[in-house]
């Protein structure tokens, strides 16, 4: 569904220039979960801008659903961390949006979003505006704006950073059901290890300076997952031993 190939893409300011990504090449398939996981800096959201068309690469190009990504398309929705939600528009409203391009009649453009507010649990929200919600709801809203368009493809770029631990694990199990209701490939952004292992298929773990995939990682766990058991532990223990994060290495080492 997602195609990178060879991508690169400089920054340049005055005389000085900054790769920040460097030849980068993989693939999506159509339903999966795929995550860019790295530290800040390393080109993560510069890569997902290229794949939606708000950035044009140096060389390589992108395709999706076969088709070379040149600009922005309805069928690849990037949702960002920042809701974007219009203060003086409903919930209803809102999620409508998104569909007012659309060769649609207004009350299917109403069931559409209808249906996608009760996917986010927000049936009882429809008329209430983004003032009257919490930020995990007014978040959900953006979701739901997302999913009513049915694309093919959603582009995340860190969608729950801004929430509560409660309201972060709530959404990302929503995005599951609904994701698998709905078929849509998705490719997330995160620098959250936990979330990584939780939502995707294959995490794509990025290095920086300038910014490469150096490991396509396949979480071979099925879903719904539990983040308690071991298995959850050794693909985040993976992860962290990939960053050098797991702590004492060798706690002999600190014995006296
Ligand atoms: N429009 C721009 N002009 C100049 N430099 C930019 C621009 N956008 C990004 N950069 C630089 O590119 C590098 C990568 O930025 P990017 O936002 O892609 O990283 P990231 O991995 O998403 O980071 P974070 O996790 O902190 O959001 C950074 O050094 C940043 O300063």
């Amino acid at each position: 569904m997602i195609q990178v190939k060879e991508v690169s893409k400089s920054f340049h300011k005055s005389s000085a220039s900054n790769q920040v990504i460097d030849n980068i090449s993989f693939e999506v398939k159509k339903g999966e979960i795929v995550t860019l996981l790295g530290k800040s800096g390393c080109g993560k959201s510069t890569l997902l801008n290229i794949i939606g068309g708000f950035t044009t690469a140096d060389s390589g190009n992108v395709f999706v659903d076969e088709h070379k990504v040149t600009r922005p398309k309805r069928n690849c929705i990037t949702l960002f961390q920042h809701r974007n939600l219009l203060p003086w528009r409903s919930v209803q409203k809102n999620v409508e949006l998104g569909l007012e391009k659309e060769d649609l009649s207004v009350q299917e453009r109403r069931v559409r979003a209808l249906n996608a507010i009760e996917l986010v649990g927000l049936k009882a929200n429809a008329q209430q505006f983004p003032h009257e919600l919490s930020g995990g709801m007014q978040q959900r809203v953006a979701i739901a704006r997302a999913f009513a368009m049915k694309p093919d493809v959603i582009l995340m770029d860190e969608p729950f950073a801004a929430l509560d631990t409660f309201n972060r694990y709530h959404l990302q199990d929503q995005l599951l059901k609904i994701q698998e209701k709905e078929k849509s490939t998705i490719l997330l952004v995160t620098h959250d290890i936990d979330e990584a292992v939780y939502l995707s298929d294959r995490i794509l773990i990025m290095s920086a300076h300038p910014g490469k995939i150096y490991k396509d990682l396949k979480i071979e766990l099925s879903k719904p997952r539990d983040r308690t058991t071991n298995d959850f532990h050794y693909f985040r223990k993976r992860i962290l031993d990939e960053f050098e994060l797991s702590g004492i290495q060798n706690p002999m080492e600190y014995m006296i």
